[in-house]
């Protein structure tokens, strides 16, 4: 049916070119044009199709229109209650008069109450005795007339007055309808064949091309946006924080090699060897292979003397130095394992050795004036990944990343330790920060520091920080009067707390919703 309506539509248009309203339409397998509501619905599918491949383009217009109530439809097929009653009478001096116990039982007791008043009012019953007669002798049952009117057409030629009068009665009701102006739309044509998109190789062998209806092309067609590439948030924080470092005159270190040697994670820190944090519950070691290359031997042999019996003014840890613990490889737990290697790079060009695997290019933009001892001063930064074997919840991950930084001079002072943060801190929008005691086996006095966040109204833990203790420093061989001072802090928590993610799994790891990174601002403060 859908179908030939579609046809009959096309059809039409090709003879007049415009359809003015489709209420004129009549519907294949119907008797009378499509005046109904429902008419214009059946109607309103086919034109949406025929739009949809451009063949017509249709406006629509708004009118209010009837139906009928239940009550209505049962006056369409029973007569109105006062013609009902009046068929249920006798007429007048023809039998006996019909009293009203017994009408209520012929016609119902709402039938003979409603159609009683109304009958009296026309005219067409009257009271004999104690009962009713008809008072003429035929009627014209104008209510079933004019709803049958209305079912028909949603409307009644009669006016608003009497619609009016039937919707208090509650025999019709007001429904919003619609009905259409058609015309040819771009792609016209009366057979609703669906023209074809492509050019086959069946098309070529049959021939069928020749009298195929090809869909024309559309230029104007504004074609599927592609689909751009977007910074993860982490990185955006991470350029962030590069540019602070880099804007203080910090050069970056080298952080590429995730595993590291017990030795430059934790010996070179003058981490115990029996320390909780090298145990295999808190660092995953490596089978394979198990040990790594042996450090420079100079400094090696320093650093195992100054654990085992002290040195440098301290009485160091007195327990065996273990060589195997010391070359267990492991992924690294800490950028401070690079800061180590750097330092100690630092140290051996201060005095003139040559280092294998050292360029200068790290030290190239913190090169600062000699006083005679070869020390030059450094500035070093870092943000890389870093591995703990952590129980993953919310908000721990067994890898993260950690943004680093080592300032080594001379005379430096815990104080310029905490102007150094304040000011760093500053240029990442957190003026508000507080500094605790703490304890780092590398660094005395530690300081964990704290950011006052102003969503979460509370202190929260951003990083830690510390003076690397003279059984470090002076075994890599820096001059005695040289400081160096250095801090690691998360980038994933910033980060967080900058997009307002609670769940690290957003921001890492194979669940990432990809809107979150597609969407995430560019810059957010
Ligand atoms: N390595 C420390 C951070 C730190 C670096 C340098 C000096 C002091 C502390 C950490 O992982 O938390």
């Amino acid at each position: 049916m859908s179908e030939q309506l579609q046809q009959l539509i096309l059809d039409t248009l090709d003879k007049s070119s415009t359809i003015k309203d489709t209420r004129t339409i009549t519907i294949p397998g119907s008797d009378q044009p499509a005046s109904t509501h429902d008419a214009q619905i059946t109607i309103l599918g086919a034109l949406n199709s025929l739009q949809s491949r451009d063949m017509i383009k249709y406006e629509t217009h708004e009118i209010s229109s009837h139906v009928l109530t239940a009550e209505g439809s049962q006056i369409v097929l029973n007569g109105s209650h006062e013609a009902i009653v009046w068929g249920a009478l006798p007429e007048k001096g023809t039998g006996s008069p019909l009293p009203i116990p017994s009408l209520k039982k012929a016609v119902g007791d709402e039938t003979a109450k409603i159609g009683q008043s109304r009958a009296f009012k026309s005219g067409w019953i009257t009271k004999e005795g104690d009962g009713l007669v008809k008072a003429v002798s035929s009627i014209t049952d104008t209510t079933q007339n004019d709803l049958r009117e209305v079912d028909s057409t949603g409307a009644l030629a009669a006016g608003e007055k009497l619609l009016a009068d039937y919707r208090k009665r509650k025999l019709i009701a007001q429904k919003k309808g619609q009905w259409f102006t058609v015309h040819k739309g771009t792609n016209f044509s009366t057979s609703t064949a669906k023209p074809e998109t492509d050019l086959t190789a069946e098309m070529l062998a049959s021939g069928s091309w020749k009298t195929a209806n090809f869909k024309k092309y559309n230029f104007e067609a504004e074609g599927i946006p592609p689909n751009g590439g977007a910074f993860h948030p982490l990185l955006k924080v991470r350029e962030e924080i590069i540019n602070i470092f880099l804007e203080m005159g910090f050069a970056e270190m080298p952080t590429s090699s995730f595993v590291e040697s017990g030795f430059w994670c934790f010996d070179a820190l003058f981490v115990p060897q029996q320390h909780p944090a090298r145990d295999l519950q808190d660092t995953f070691y490596l089978s394979d292979p198990v040990q790594s290359l042996p450090p420079p031997k100079a400094y090696y042999d320093r650093v195992a003397k100054v654990h085992e019996h002290g040195g440098y003014g301290s009485l160091g840890y007195r327990v065996p130095w273990s060589d195997s613990e010391s070359r267990k490889l492991l992924l690294r737990t800490h950028t401070t394992a690079t800061s180590a290697t750097m330092l100690y790079r630092l140290a051996a060009r201060c005095r003139g050795e040559s280092v294998e695997g050292l360029g200068d290019g790290e030290f190239k933009h913190s090169a600062g004036k000699g006083d005679g001892d070869g020390f030059r001063p450094a500035k070093l930064f870092s943000v890389d990944r870093v591995f703990r074997n952590e129980t993953m919840d919310a908000t721990h991950l067994a890898e993260f990343h950690q943004v680093e930084g080592v300032v080594a001079d001379k005379n430096l002072t815990l104080a310029d330790l905490i102007g150094f943060m304040r000011v760093f801190f500053s240029k990442m929008g957190i003026n508000e920060v507080r500094f605790k005691p703490a304890y780092n086996p590398y660094t005395e006095p530690s300081l964990e520091i704290f950011a006052f966040h102003p969503q979460l109204k509370k202190w929260v833990e951003v990083g830690n920080s510390g003076m690397f203790r003279p059984e470090m420093l002076e075994s890599m061989g820096f001059p005695k009067d040289v400081r160096v001072h250095g801090w690691g802090l998360s980038l994933e928590r910033p980060t967080m707390i900058r997009y307002g993610i609670s769940n690290i799994r957003t921001l890492v790891g194979h669940k990432v919703p990809l809107d979150v990174v597609e969407n995430s601002p560019a810059v957010m403060f």
